[in-house]
């Protein structure tokens, strides 16, 4: 499994990707000769893909890599600025080896994105090899440990071997031997379903500091006269954090079984059954992307819920914040990833559906949805009766509100087609209910999966308080959409009401077990590394023991006194 260390580091690259893309797609030759010298750091790479004109549209990289039978070797170049491989992590002066995805070459015809491994810097003095311009691309938000990088290839040569070929092949004449699978090729599935993970990491991380610093920070004035309260006896307080608090636990249980999934269906790949790729990429990019958005914003409310001091680098929570908000970008940019899951899944099976195909798979609803719809409607045709209490009641709304918004977004692709636009115009068209759907068909399935965890669950202690969470997490998910609920009938007014008041309770209910809940994270303080998320709780002796530290207080008088302010006053 993949361990998330604690900050960014230059090897994540080669640790995250460059290792696992050989394992997905080098020959065992090709293992032999590149995995055991990687495994050992001798040599150290990244997998270069994006370029400075292109990160999301695959097909339109440019880089080409074109094979030459008179040599048995591949030329791969850059040929326009835009072309330029960037951002690539580890690559501006770590690396001595890519993985450079491009255009290939051969026989005079373009048969699209391949990967190949090209040495970059010589093994032994690190110098770039010749037709090799790299370095770093500068500054940026955050990662500043990671050394992104560019990559301009001036007509470099590489083996023919050097081409990853357990999928696709080029024989020595240069004939092209398709994949399996054209899918097979993309890659990507592995991280994006590894980050699932981290944002339940660095949601429990968030929530643990602030939690934990609402519970010894005490301030104003509850009842008169009377000391100042702990901040997380605040109703508001406890409504920024205890929704952050239940989707930490809910994305925990949502990354476990992501891991899984893609352990169950990469194993059944490298067998060679492809049927559930589809499945596999659309869960995991759906839910890269509904995960990564909602931790983003959480982290945030946790910072804030913190006060001045959330403002600290003490607090630890400017630096999760920056470490983890480009994970809505990499690895695929989350609006994109939510269309391919809207475009190439839900659409695709809410057709199949509605000509009676009984679907599988966390799609199975839309063949329900599809059979109600030949059903004659009730003629109260109103919102079903809602339980506040009964999880699996909400379970279902979920359930019925994703296919609702995936017909949605199907009827509307037919509407602006009957209005005579093309199939590219018609979904570009439709494309903002497209992400609804694929928002609302995510939110489904971690509150599934959420309560399909809690029949694991044998203490009944514990799982009552996580049943309590779950319901807070389903409950504050159906206020914060209840748009999509009341339009699609699912909901009336007056139960949108009695939701509010129910999350009212749920939170009271949760204030006692709050601190105790994020303990059971057990993150220690090294992982943590925040002064107001210690376990101790000794928070004020340990914030001005930190700013005594700050390099700022070595010296009394600093010297920018006798540099700047000096001078200037004697000028003034
Ligand atoms: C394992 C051993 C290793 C040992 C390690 C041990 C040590 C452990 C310690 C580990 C510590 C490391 C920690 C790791 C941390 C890692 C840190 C990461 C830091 C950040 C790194 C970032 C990297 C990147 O960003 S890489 C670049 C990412 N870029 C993208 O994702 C590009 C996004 N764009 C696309 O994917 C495509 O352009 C797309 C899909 C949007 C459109 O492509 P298209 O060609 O136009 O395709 P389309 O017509 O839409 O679909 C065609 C067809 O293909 C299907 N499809 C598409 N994509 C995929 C896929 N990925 N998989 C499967 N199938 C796919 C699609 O569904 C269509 O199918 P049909 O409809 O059936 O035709
Ligand atoms: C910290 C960090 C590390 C990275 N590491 C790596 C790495 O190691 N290797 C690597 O290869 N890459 C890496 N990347 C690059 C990353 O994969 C790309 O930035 C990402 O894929 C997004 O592509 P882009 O930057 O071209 O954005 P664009 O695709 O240009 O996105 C810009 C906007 O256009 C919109 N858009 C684009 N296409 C569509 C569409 N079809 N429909 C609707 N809207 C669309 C997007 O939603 C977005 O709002 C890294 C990036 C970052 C920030």
């Amino acid at each position: 499994s993949c361990v998330h260390p604690d900050r960014p580091e230059p090897l994540d690259l080669h640790l995250g990707m460059f290792l696992p893309t050989l394992l997905n797609q080098a020959t065992p030759e090709q293992m032999e000769r590149f995995f055991t010298p990687a495994w050992n750091l001798r040599i150290i790479g990244t997998y270069a893909q994006t370029e400075m004109g292109h990160g999301t549209h695959l097909r339109g990289l440019e880089t080409t890599a074109t094979f030459d039978p008179s040599t048995q070797e591949f030329v791969l170049h850059s040929p326009t600025i835009s072309s330029i491989k960037w951002w690539p992590g580890g690559l501006g002066k770590t690396s001595n080896h890519a993985i450079v995805l491009a255009q290939l070459h051969t026989q005079g015809r373009c048969h699209g994105l391949h990967a190949f491994i090209v040495p970059i810097r010589d093994m032994d003095t690190h110098v770039p090899l010749p037709g090799v311009v790299v370095g770093d691309i500068g500054p940026k938000f955050g990662f500043s440990e990671v050394d992104n990088g560019f990559l301009k290839l001036e007509h470099v040569r590489i083996p023919l071997d050097n081409m990853l070929m357990k999928f696709a092949k080029v024989e020595p004449d240069g004939t092209y031997v398709k994949p399996p699978s054209a899918k097979l090729t993309y890659g990507m599935v592995f991280i994006r379903s590894m980050i699932v993970g981290q944002s339940a990491l660095a949601l429990a991380k968030s929530c643990t500091i602030a939690i934990r610093y609402s519970a010894v920070r005490h301030q104003s004035e509850l009842r008169p006269g009377e000391p100042e309260p702990q901040i997380l006896n605040y109703q508001t307080q406890q409504h920024k954090l205890f929704p952050v608090l239940a989707a930490a636990y809910a994305f925990t249980f949502v990354g476990q079984y992501m891991k899984d999934t893609y352990r169950r269906i990469s194993g059944d790949i490298h067998a060679g059954d492809y049927s559930q790729l589809p499945e596999l990429h659309a869960l995991s990019a759906g839910l890269k992307a509904f995960t990564t958005w909602a931790a983003n914003a959480a982290i945030e409310v946790c910072r804030m819920s913190c006060g001045g001091h959330g403002y600290s680098r003490s607090s630890a929570l400017p630096d999760i914040y920056v470490e983890f908000t480009p994970t809505c970008t990499y690895e695929g940019e989350n609006t994109v990833m939510m269309l391919q899951t809207a475009s190439r899944y839900l659409v695709k099976s809410y057709r199949q559906a509605s000509v009676g195909q009984r679907l599988q798979g966390s799609v199975s609803y839309l063949s329900e949805a599809a059979a109600q719809r030949l059903r004659p409607r009730p003629v109260s045709g109103g919102a079903a009766p809602l339980s506040t209490q009964d999880l699996l009641s909400l379970v279902h709304l979920y359930q019925r509100r994703a296919a609702s918004l995936v017909e949605l977004a199907a009827k509307s692709i037919q509407q602006e087609l009957q209005r005579g636009r093309s199939q590219e115009e018609a979904w570009n068209h439709s494309s903002i209910d497209l992400v609804r759907a694929s928002d609302a068909h995510c939110h489904f399935v971690v509150v599934k999966l959420f309560v399909d965890k809690l029949e694991q669950v044998d203490d009944a202690a514990v799982k009552a308080v996580l049943s309590t969470l779950a319901l807070l997490y389903a409950l504050k998910g159906l206020a914060d959409n209840s748009g999509d609920f009341l339009q699609a009938g699912l909901l009336t007014v007056p139960q949108a009401t009695r939701v509010s008041a129910r999350i009212k309770e749920l939170l009271e209910e949760l204030r006692p077990d709050a601190v105790a809940l994020v303990d059971a994270f057990d993150l220690n303080d090294r992982k943590l590394n925040s002064v107001l998320g210690r376990y101790d709780g000794n928070v004020y002796e340990h914030l001005y023991e930190w700013a005594r530290q700050s390099p700022l207080n070595a010296t009394e008088v600093h010297e920018s006194f006798h540099k700047y302010l000096k001078p200037l006053r004697s000028r003034l």
